[in-house]
């Protein structure tokens, strides 16, 4: 079938699978997951706790690989990729938002943010300009010089946040972005998601319980029993 938006394809999931082996247990996760991401498009996936929402998010990002089926990542087959050119693929366009932040505890606030900036070979200046930029922008301004420990729990995941949308990536890949946001913060790191959708094109992959964030969303899925469909 024809479909106009095809060229547009950023995330392309095709009949996912994954199971996990947990001892003699056997757990499937997913059964025949299929997914596009368009350009500039907002996806919200919604499910109950453990219903695999993580893991599907996982895959489109190629952190995993799938057990049955492929995710396809700007028109290439993630699964045919070695490490290292899975790892320039997803640096190079897609930023992640994780349930726990990740930020290196070593790191300032701005040198965390400046990193994938860094590893695409940007010189340090323009990396903290860009990275600075970006941190005022989730509010962080006064916290540039702040460890992740010296963070709030909200200050860090805005940090990450900042750091998945500093590269300008083609896609988001985030997983709970505003779980443990106040409302006021949430809406705002929600209004920088959008501003950067419609300025740039930027798709965005959420995995939320939250309603009202999946509510402003294009598209909204919910997993259940490993089975993909509108929500
Ligand atoms: N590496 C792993 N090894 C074994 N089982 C796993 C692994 N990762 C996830 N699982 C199992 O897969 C199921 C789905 O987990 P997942 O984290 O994807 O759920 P979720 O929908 O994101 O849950 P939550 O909303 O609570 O974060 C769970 O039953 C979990 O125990």
């Amino acid at each position: 079938m024809s479909n106009p938006q095809n060229n547009n394809v950023i995330i392309a999931c095709q009949q996912l699978g994954k199971r996990f082996k947990e001892g003699r247990l056997d757990v499937e996760v997913l059964r025949g997951v299929d997914l596009q991401v368009h350009a500039g498009e907002k996806v919200a996936i919604l499910g109950s706790s453990g219903s695999g929402k993580s893991t599907l998010l996982h895959l489109m990002g190629g952190l995993d690989l799938p057990s049955t089926g492929h995710v396809e990542v700007l028109g290439k087959r993630m699964d045919q990729l070695s490490d290292t050119a899975r790892g320039v693929l997803r640096n190079e366009s897609m930023g992640f938002v994780y349930q726990f932040h990740h930020l290196l505890p070593e790191f300032s606030a701005l040198e965390n943010v400046a990193m994938p900036l860094l590893i695409r070979g940007m010189k340090v200046a323009e990396a903290s300009a860009q990275a600075a930029d970006m941190l005022e922008k989730v509010g962080l301004k006064e916290r540039l010089d702040h460890k992740p420990a010296q963070l709030s729990g909200g200050e860090r995941q805005r940090a990450a946040i900042a750091r998945a949308l500093v590269t300008r990536p083609k896609a988001v890949l985030a997983d709970e972005p505003t779980g443990n946001l106040d409302q006021g913060t949430a809406e705002h790191v929600f209004n920088l998601m959008q501003g950067l959708n419609e300025s740039l094109q930027t798709a965005f992959v959420v995995v939320t319980h939250d309603l009202q964030l999946a509510a402003k969303m294009d598209t909204v899925y919910r997993l259940a029993d490993g089975v993909l469909g509108l929500a």
